[in-house]
């Protein structure tokens, strides 16, 4: 059991065999009365690669926030089926005094791996995110999609088997977005991680994944949990495939029909 379910009251044995994230019955309220999440459920089965579509406000960034153990639902219940768990939001949140390289091994400082096993992990990802040869170089001195890229590298670094991702491409201009759309969906496609990811793109969720999730204005809920079978790695050409832009026009008519 994991440190999260456990500030959940959960218990990850009582998971259904192959689900990794489960959102049973949530309700959230906060203090100040806005009720931000209603009647929720949702499970994620492992290697999985989830995107929450939703207008601003409608409680996406909360319900990821509880899968991430950082909130408490008022009612029902958030497990999650391990504690091997990865972050990414909007700011890429780098150490500006440390190099790409010591911002990348962070993460597994912080799980005190072994210096010679941190090097070689982090060089791993700094060559998978596409970041060899930039190395040395401070977070100052680089451009928003090499920090991002950078930010993904610490984040893989330390292995997670889940990825919960905040908007992680929202600040960035549209070239780079969907450069970096490629990328993650490249990884996904070697690393089969699972996936919770967070964006205002339709066409983003489309493109990266398996199970696009549509809620409704807030107090957020599922209105529309739709299949997207396109196999891994996908070309970025598949953006203008006649069964790509369906998608996105269903699932945009979804949108618009649950405001
Ligand atoms: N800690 C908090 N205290 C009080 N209200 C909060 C808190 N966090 C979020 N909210 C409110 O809950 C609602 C849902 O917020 P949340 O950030 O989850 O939405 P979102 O769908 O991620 O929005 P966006 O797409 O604009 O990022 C909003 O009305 C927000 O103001």
């Amino acid at each position: 059991m994991s440190l999260i379910d456990t500030m959940n009251d959960v218990d990850a044995r009582h998971l259904t065999k192959g689900v990794v994230i489960s959102v049973s019955g949530v309700t959230k309220h906060f203090d100040s009365g806005t009720q931000a999440i209603a009647g929720v459920d949702l499970d994620v089965a492992q290697g999985d690669f989830v995107a929450l579509v939703g207008p601003s406000g409608c409680g996406k960034s909360t319900l990821l926030r509880m899968a991430a153990g950082l909130e408490r639902p008022t009612e029902g219940s958030v497990a999650l089926g391990t504690d091997s768990v990865g972050f990414i939001f909007q700011e890429p949140t780098l150490l500006p005094w440390r190099s790409v390289r010591a911002n990348v091994e962070l993460s597994a400082e912080l799980a005190r791996l072994p210096k010679a096993q941190r090097r070689s992990r982090a060089q791993r990802a700094i060559d998978a995110v596409g970041l060899g040869g930039f190395e040395s170089q401070l977070p100052r001195m680089l451009s928003g999609g090499m920090k991002m890229r950078t930010s993904l590298a610490r984040t893989l670094t330390s292995e997670p088997e889940v990825m919960l991702l905040d908007e992680p491409f929202g600040a960035l201009d549209e070239m780079t977005r969907l450069d970096m759309q490629t990328e993650l969906q490249r990884l996904y496609a070697e690393r089969r991680f699972t996936a919770m990811f967070i964006t205002h793109s339709v066409s983003e969720a489309v493109f990266l994944a398996n199970r696009v999730i549509v809620m409704s204005p807030r107090p957020g809920r599922i209105t529309a949990d739709i299949r997207v079978e396109f196999p891994y790695p996908r070309d970025p050409d598949l953006r203008y495939d006649p069964r790509f832009t369906a998608h996105v026009a269903e699932i945009s008519e979804t949108l618009r029909g649950a405001r």
